[in-house]
């Protein structure tokens, strides 16, 4: 019991008409990336509120190293959050916002400076929060969440509006951190984004947990294998694939799209007739094509978000 960094047990969240969180069973494993994926309105955000005691359960349970958040000794040297980057008292500069967060918390002045190196805002450390763009207000966040050093992160969509630079640059930090020993989780509504950052990935539609699994399982297992083939020999072909399972579709440009069978199957099939290949290229379906697949069901067409 409470051996899992993060722990949820039946987790359950309901607001008036809506049931945010059902019935929610997971864990979340020290030193790997955990990607939380889900479309808009999945119940991401209530999920991580809960994990964090900022709303209370309908049932069920949250718990870090074992104890709800409320009762874990020293929260912020546990665990470090990033909700909402844009929660900052505008007037405030971030070396105020940070050193406030860091006296309450019994941390000293210079963990602050510290921090800001870290998430790269030291030359603005004397600027308000208010006039930071949505990067910077996303790597202030960042380092309030790292101010405790703690064991524990929780990113919130952390790349919501983003550019390139920026994205790459959270990845590397998640990475690193993961690296070092800790527990990362991360949420996002991007599958590619996932599959580029997360070890680990928790897919939610409507409050639900719908996979739980090693990310390169996850997409092998919904990879849907489509390869390009292309031969003078199609006639020769065609049939030995069929009779393989495959499903073979001639395409305008004169290649084949076969869905069904590895690349090396078709290869194998292609020598046994005595068919060259001018081409066989594995193509795999997109990633948000996977996750659409896995989430259609679940998805509430209703909520509008
Ligand atoms: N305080 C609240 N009161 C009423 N309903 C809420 C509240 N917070 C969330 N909900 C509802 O619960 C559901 C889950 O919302 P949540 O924000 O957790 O999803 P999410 O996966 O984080 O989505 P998003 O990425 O859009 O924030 C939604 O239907 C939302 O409208």
């Amino acid at each position: 019991m409470g051996t899992s960094a993060i722990e949820a047990q039946g987790l359950t969240k309901h607001f008036r008409h809506t049931v945010a969180v059902d019935d929610l069973t997971f864990s979340v494993e020290s030193g790997r990336v955990t990607g939380f994926l889900g479309p808009n309105g999945a119940g991401k955000t209530t999920t991580m509120r809960l994990i964090l005691g900022l709303d209370a359960p309908s049932s069920g349970s949250a718990t870090v190293f074992g104890d709800r958040y409320v009762d874990v000794a020293e929260p912020l040297r546990t665990v470090g959050a990033l909700l909402n980057a844009r929660a900052v008292h505008p007037s405030r500069t971030a070396a105020a916002h940070l050193l406030c967060l860091a006296q309450a918390a019994g941390m000293s002045a210079r963990r602050v400076d510290t921090v800001l190196g870290m998430v790269g805002l030291s030359d603005v450390a004397g600027k308000k929060a208010g006039t930071f763009s949505l990067g910077m207000s996303q790597r202030l966040g960042i380092a309030a969440a790292l101010l405790g050093d703690p064991p524990v992160l929780i990113f919130d969509e952390p790349v919501n509006g983003l550019d390139p630079e920026g994205i790459r640059w959270i990845r590397t930090l998640m990475r690193a951190l993961a690296a070092e020993g800790r527990t990362v989780l991360v949420s996002s509504h991007l599958m590619s984004e996932m599959a580029l950052t997360s070890d680990h990935l928790l897919v939610v539609g409507r409050g639900r947990l719908i996979a739980d699994s090693p990310m390169t399982e996850f997409i092998d297992r919904h990879d849907r294998r489509v390869v390009r083939v292309r031969t003078d020999h199609e006639r020769a072909l065609i049939p030995l694939l069929s009779a393989e399972g495959a499903h073979v579709q001639s395409e305008k440009d004169g290649s084949l799209t076969v869905t069904g069978l590895e690349s090396g199957q078709i290869g194998v099939l292609a020598a046994s007739c005595r068919a060259a290949l001018a081409e066989l290229t594995p193509v795999r379906g997109s990633l948000e094509d996977v996750f659409m697949d896995v989430t259609r069901d679940v998805v509430d067409y209703g909520v509008s978000s």
